[in-house]
């Protein structure tokens, strides 16, 4: 039987192991992808936009809200693409998404209170950062190039799945 759970001895209640949904969604405008960043990021990295779901919501709910709520914009269309295990901060379900906005509705309106930068990069930046092999520790001066999430992230793949679309190859591993 699949399933970890615990017992009270005194109580007899179950306790089952919790785990957090976690929407991951990469948008794209048609030619670019919107990565952002957090204050807490190392220097340089941009990521995919990432948010837990709230009580009550779909994936899809939770993927419209989370890009309204951080960057201002507006979803056209949703796909499913894939998901891992997070073990950070206690257990999550990462879901990835691509998604995509209008073509004439792109102007970004960064949270503040979420997120310190996003911005729109084109496919020769982020094709250019997936083949970067810097160290975000290693990164001191001010003109930062783009860094992307490591390869155990699924924000990689998700970034280096975009790339692979737009430019019809395949990337090593
Ligand atoms: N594997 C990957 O590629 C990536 C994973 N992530 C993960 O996605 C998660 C969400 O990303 P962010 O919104 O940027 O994280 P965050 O750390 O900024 O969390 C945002 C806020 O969500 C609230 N929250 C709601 N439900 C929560 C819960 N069940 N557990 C903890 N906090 C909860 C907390 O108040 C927290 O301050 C994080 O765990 C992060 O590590 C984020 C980006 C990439």
């Amino acid at each position: 039987m699949a399933g970890s759970k615990r017992v009270c001895p005194s109580s007899n209640i179950i306790y089952y192991p919790q785990m957090a949904p976690v929407v991951i969604t990469l948008v794209t405008d048609g030619a670019r992808c919107l990565l952002a960043r957090q204050s807490s990021f190392p220097k340089g990295l941009y990521s995919a936009l990432a948010g837990f779901c709230d009580i009550g919501e779909s994936v899809e709910e939770a993927v419209r809200r989370e890009v309204a709520e951080e960057v201002g914009l507006e979803v056209e269309s949703l796909q499913y693409s894939s998901s891992q295990h997070w073990p950070f901060p206690n257990s999550s379900l990462m879901i990835a998404c691509h998604a995509t906005v209008k073509a004439g509705q792109t102007e970004i309106q960064v949270n503040q209170k979420e997120l310190e930068a996003a911005a729109w990069f084109s496919l020769d930046e982020v094709a250019t950062a997936l083949l970067r092999k810097g160290s975000f520790l290693q990164q001191q001066s001010d003109a930062l190039p783009l860094l992307l999430p490591p390869k155990l992230a699924i924000a990689h793949h998700m970034i280096k799945k975009w790339v692979e679309r737009q430019t019809c190859a395949s990337l090593a591993a």
